[in-house]
């Protein structure tokens, strides 16, 4: 049985939160077997199906780690999150605004339905793949290394070092993505794409395969939920009006066609990709009780076994265990 609820008046210490989250670690590891790791990425199919990982990072620096957390693994979507931050600082929120709407779609992230049926064609939100194509070719620059460019220089400032792509994930994307080529076809007809369809893949293809660990994805957190500033020297690494709009799409259109069922039952933003990875944030909250990360924190998570959705069913299962027990919810 997964450990029975927390006293939240205890003292908290690092060690008493530690062995907890090793506990719940431990019970929702099992419940991996129940989920399915991506296989049209055919490089994501090698994915170890039992992994399970967390690294939280508070505010105040107490970090809690546990599971498989030193596995590498691609981004994915997630890097939608970033890469639309990117070109709103690149070019301006309403230039971006006015090729990608901020409407939760329903579908699935792949979906070209919307894109077939609704006029005008403009994609529903840049966390789905109509949106994050179009966002890909309004980044800077002329090659697919030179857009990507100021995605890793946002990064850096993030996570503390320059990511790489992983050229075999990238390669297994590029070769196999028949879909997002259809995507890119009709963002064509729309006349959204502002650089060459095939560049633009390229560019999103390489976002999609950059190598994060979860602890990574914990600090990308921490930063959102310090509303754009880095967390040690307040510094304004994303303008606060981006932050504010990417959390929003976040708990709206985040976790797929999930994203409802995921802000009534967990409540806070999160974004997931098809690798098995999802960045949460915990802003900082009010409360009477002595809880956990009240000046907020980040949340990465890894568990490859997907759900239905193409959400970590492990990772799923335990934030939800996480925001009951803390007391996370925005709401
Ligand atoms: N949901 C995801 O993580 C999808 C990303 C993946 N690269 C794709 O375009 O299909």
């Amino acid at each position: 049985m997964v450990q029975g609820s927390v006293n939240l008046n205890t003292e908290l210490s690092k060690e008493w939160l530690q062995d907890y989250v090793d506990s719940w670690i431990n019970f929702y590891k099992k419940q991996t077997v129940d989920g399915e790791v991506a296989t049209y990425i055919p490089i994501l199919a090698e994915a170890d199906q039992h992994a399970l990982g967390i690294s939280i990072i508070g505010k105040n620096g107490v970090t809690i780690k546990s599971g498989d957390t030193e596995e590498k693994f691609t981004i994915q979507s997630i890097s939608k999150v970033l890469t639309f931050i990117s070109a709103c600082m690149d070019r301006g929120l309403s230039y971006v605004l006015n090729r990608v709407d901020v409407e939760p779609t329903g579908e699935a992230f792949n979906s070209i339905m919307h894109l077939e049926m609704k006029q005008p064609k403009k994609p529903f939100n840049p966390l789905v793949n109509s949106g994050a194509i179009t966002v890909s070719s309004l980044l800077s620059g002329k090659t697919s290394d030179q857009k990507l460019d100021s995605l890793f220089v946002l990064m850096e400032k993030m996570i503390g070092y320059r990511p790489q792509v992983n050229v075999d994930a990238y390669e297994s994307e590029r070769d196999t993505s028949m879909r997002n080529r259809s995507i890119g076809y009709y963002l064509l007809e729309g006349g959204y794409l502002e650089s060459d369809l095939g560049i633009t893949l390229e560019t999103y293809f390489k976002q999609c395969s950059i190598e994060i660990t979860t602890s990574d994805l914990a600090k990308i957190g921490l930063v959102l939920s310090n509303d754009g500033r880095d967390p040690n020297t307040e510094e304004e690494i994303i303008p606060r009006s981006v932050a504010r709009l990417v959390k929003a799409l976040m708990l709206t259109c985040g976790m797929y066609d999930a994203s409802g069922k995921f802000a009534a039952y967990v409540g806070i933003p999160a974004k997931s990709g098809v690798s098995g990875g999802i960045v949460a944030v915990v802003p900082p909250r009010v409360r009477d009780e002595e809880l956990p990360f009240l000046d907020g924190c980040g949340i990465g998570v890894f568990g490859p076994a997907l759900d239905l959705q193409g959400n970590s069913i492990g990772g799923i299962k335990l934030l939800r265990h996480i925001a009951n027990q803390w007391d996370l919810s925005l709401f």
